[in-house]
């Protein structure tokens, strides 16, 4: 027999002051938790050309010592209007003494990436350790993810990939501000 629960008793946090109280070893990533929204650039020597994009990025935890990621981006066009929806990113940051993160992170088209790297408050920066393919995924080898902390409040983001045959090289930056 179907037994009703409550809703969720252990909602995520986005914030540091906010219930539940963030494990400690989340402390090197505290200044990222939010939600995160701006534009950027993106391109890749395959493409025709070069793109601008929205993005947002959300980062909460439940307690534990470890990160929930989120990220959607939409195309724009030249005047800013949105286009349609683009990449979508999904997974956990799992944070070790030290500030070392393990990451976890799956996309819609096909890909999914362990990462590993470093914490230090104001920079996460996530290279990849290993990939795997679903069978029609596209050909990726490698990222490196960079988010940053400047001193007026902005997180920028940037990615490297090394995909379809091409050495590791820029493929998106964008400049986020946390939702008001
Ligand atoms: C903000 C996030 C991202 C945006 C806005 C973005 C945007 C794009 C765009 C516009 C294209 C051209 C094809 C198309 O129109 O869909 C593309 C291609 C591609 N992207 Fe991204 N991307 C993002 C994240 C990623 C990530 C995280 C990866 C890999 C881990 C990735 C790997 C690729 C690959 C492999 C291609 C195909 C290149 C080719 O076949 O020539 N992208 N991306």
């Amino acid at each position: 027999m179907y037994d009703p629960a409550p809703t969720h008793p252990y909602p995520d946090g986005t914030s540091p002051d906010q219930a539940p109280a963030p494990h400690p070893l989340l402390a090197p990533v505290l200044g990222l938790l939010g939600t995160w929204r701006g534009r950027g650039q993106g391109g890749y020597p395959t493409l025709d050309g070069d793109f601008t994009y929205g993005q947002e990025v959300v980062l909460s935890h439940d307690g534990r010592p470890f990160l929930r990621f989120e990220a959607r981006a939409w195309l724009l066009d030249a005047d800013g209007a949105p286009l349609r929806p683009s990449a979508r990113e999904s997974g956990w940051w799992r944070l070790q003494p030290e500030g070392r993160v393990e990451a976890l992170i799956t996309q819609p088209t096909g890909i999914a990436e362990i990462a590993v790297g470093t914490a230090d408050g104001n920079t996460v920066d996530l290279s990849t350790d290993q990939v795997a393919l679903t069978p029609t995924a596209k050909e990726v080898k490698a990222t490196r993810r960079r988010y940053a902390l400047t001193d007026d409040g902005t997180l920028t983001f940037t990615h490297d990939l090394e995909a379809v045959g091409m050495p590791l090289q820029h493929h998106l930056s964008a400049r986020l501000r946390r939702e008001a």
